[in-house]
């Protein structure tokens, strides 16, 4: 093996959403020419493909943005608690702007294949148009749940109107007066119902499970929440570093609803009900580790969605009993009043796990097992195949010749979700086993642990960086410890993604490191500070 081969880039990383970003910054700050390739026509990622009607973040706008300039965060200002697709977009735009991002940014490039060269160690970049780009580091900033899942159900190619995947939002398509159908009953539908309820001719909702949905209880940002925000970024930047799920939010002081009396529980489940995620970690913190405190908080929840549904049997439909899994085993939803909106009445409900499974679509519309409903649109709400659906969706091909997709067939495996054994100079962001957590968090705090190994690799004068299969295991065997200590060792049951349990045909895997976002951000900086232990470091002969 040599290393005399030069590359076109140091690093070419797919990706032109916050993770790609991020890496621009950090890279370009330890001297490496960096390409990022995008098959979206605009920078985003998530925020350029998700356009749908009522497109929002869950978590709070301004701890969901890149931190590594105090000037930008004082500079930029959000208009709302939880910004649109758009708003959100518009700040990455700002971001790419200020700091001089587009040079290093190729839209419209879809990767469809990346080879590791054994002789020379460089990564082979193959794009759709044939072309072949290498470089000696590959980074995936390919996004954690940006792969979609399209639905195999008979007939589909026979609808007569659009149909399309709710991450592909037609630009054009008018809506307003149609018959619509939702596939799907999660985040974006939860989203898309109130905002679209008003102006449609109706909406089907087809719903397989259903969720505990926490209030998002918008609101606009005015001049004096964001003086006190832009007071304090110094302690929210603190936050976000050292909280379980990577949010800036308080903890709950240590409180157990276990061994609180039950009026007591409920004054502080009242009086924390504000909205946002921050009701599970600011009111007690054994909800997701205590199977009977994860009760009293789901029955809570339970309560307050039942209120807002006028018929019970509709109500009964569309909220969980408590015990069927625990909350959290699944992802909830951050709700903007999608409850009410099936008081309306020509809001609907179907039932596609008991009552009537969907049997095919048809030219107008889709058949269930009891009913023909006529349609003008179908929205596939159906989500993504999450942590490593665009990891798979090409060859990535290793070492040894197997891809990633051959690798992770049964289970997945990666060295603290950004690297994996027998894939040299990969780099990947929130990989599988990475915490779930506010993603921009993860996503800079993965890309300073690249960056500072890419930084000591290019002043030591190693040609190749090896991820430990011993390191590998070690690590997987943990995050499946973790888990199956955690009351979210259910989801394979309730078809979640947070365990790829939502893919047909695939084994449900612990793809997520639940051991808190915090104490897996210490890890990455406890092998910064130990020099990469999980790495074996190569020279080729020049
Ligand atoms: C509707 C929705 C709402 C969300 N809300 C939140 C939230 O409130 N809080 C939160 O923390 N997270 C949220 N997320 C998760 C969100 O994905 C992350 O917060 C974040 O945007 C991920 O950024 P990223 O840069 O890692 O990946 P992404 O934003 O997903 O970007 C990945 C990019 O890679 C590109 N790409 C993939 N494969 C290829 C290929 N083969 N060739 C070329 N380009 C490719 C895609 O086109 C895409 O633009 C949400 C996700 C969705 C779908």
């Amino acid at each position: 093996m040599t290393s005399t081969e030069k590359p076109d880039f140091d690093v070419i990383s797919v990706g032109a959403g916050f993770a790609g970003l991020a890496l621009i910054h950090y890279l370009r700050e330890v001297g490496m020419s960096i390409k990022v390739l995008d098959r979206a026509s605009d920078i985003g990622g998530t925020w350029t493909w998700n356009r749908y009607p009522g497109a929002m973040t869950d978590s709070e706008s301004y701890y969901y943005c890149l931190m590594f300039s105090k000037e930008l965060l004082q500079e930029w200002s959000w208009s709302a608690r939880y910004p649109t697709w758009k708003e959100t977009q518009d700040y990455m735009k700002f971001v790419a702007d200020k700091c001089d991002m587009w040079p290093h940014i190729q839209l419209e490039t879809e990767v469809v294949a990346a080879d590791y060269q054994k002789d020379s160690g460089l990564w082979k970049v193959t794009t759709e148009s044939g072309e072949t780009l290498t470089c000696k580091y590959f980074i995936s900033g390919m996004g954690m749940i940006s792969q979609q899942i399209i639905p195999d159900i008979k007939g589909m190619d026979t609808f007569k109107g659009p149909i399309f995947h709710s991450s592909r939002w037609p630009e054009d398509l008018e809506w307003e007066g149609k018959r619509i159908a939702m596939i799907g009953a999660g985040a974006t539908t939860v989203q898309m119902v109130p905002a679209m309820s008003e102006k449609a001719k109706s909406i089907h909702v087809f719903q397989r499970t259903n969720n505990f949905i926490l209030p998002g209880m918008q609101r606009e940002m005015t001049p004096e929440w964001e003086k006190e925000i832009k007071e304090n970024y110094d302690e929210i930047v603190a936050k976000c570093r050292n909280h379980v799920f990577g949010m800036a939010f308080d903890d709950a002081e240590g409180r157990l609803a276990v061994e609180t009396p039950p009026e007591e529980v409920e004054r502080i489940f009242e009086e924390k009900w504000t909205g946002s995620f921050r009701w599970v970690f600011e009111t007690f913190d054994d909800l997701l580790s205590d199977q009977r405190a994860n009760d009293m908080a789901s029955e809570f929840i339970a309560r307050k969605m039942r209120e807002r549904v006028e018929d019970p049997e509709l109500a009964d439909l569309l909220v969980p009993k408590v015990g069927d899994y625990p909350l959290f085993a699944k992802r909830p939803p951050m709700d903007h009043h999608y409850l009410e909106q099936f008081n309306r009445d020509d809001v609907f409900l179907v039932d596609i796990k008991d009552k009537e499974p969907i049997v095919e679509i048809t030219e107008t519309g889709i058949r269930t097992t009891e009913n023909h409903f006529e349609f003008d649109i179908i929205i596939l709400a159906t989500g993504f195949q999450a942590y490593t659906g665009a990891l798979e969706a090409f060859p990535i091909r290793g070492e040894s010749g197997q891809t990633l997709a051959e690798k992770w067939q049964d289970k997945s495996a990666s060295i603290m979700g950004v690297c994996v054994a027998d894939f040299p100079n990969l780099f990947v962001i929130t990989g599988p086993q990475a915490p779930f957590a506010n993603l921009p968090t993860s996503i800079e705090q993965n890309a300073i642990w690249i960056a500072k190994c890419i930084d000591k690799m290019e002043k030591e004068g190693y040609d190749v960086c090896k991820p430990r299969k011993d390191v590998e295991d070690e690590w997987t065997a943990h995050v499946a410890d973790i888990h199956s200590q955690t009351l979210m060792s259910t989801g394979d049951k309730v078809h979640s993604w947070m365990m790829g349990a939502n893919i047909e045909n695939k084994q449900p895997r612990v793809l997520i490191y639940f051991g808190g976002a915090n104490n897996y951000y210490d890890c990455l900086d406890k092998s910064v500070e130990e020099g990469f232990p999980e790495l074996e470091f190569e020279k080729l002969a020049s």
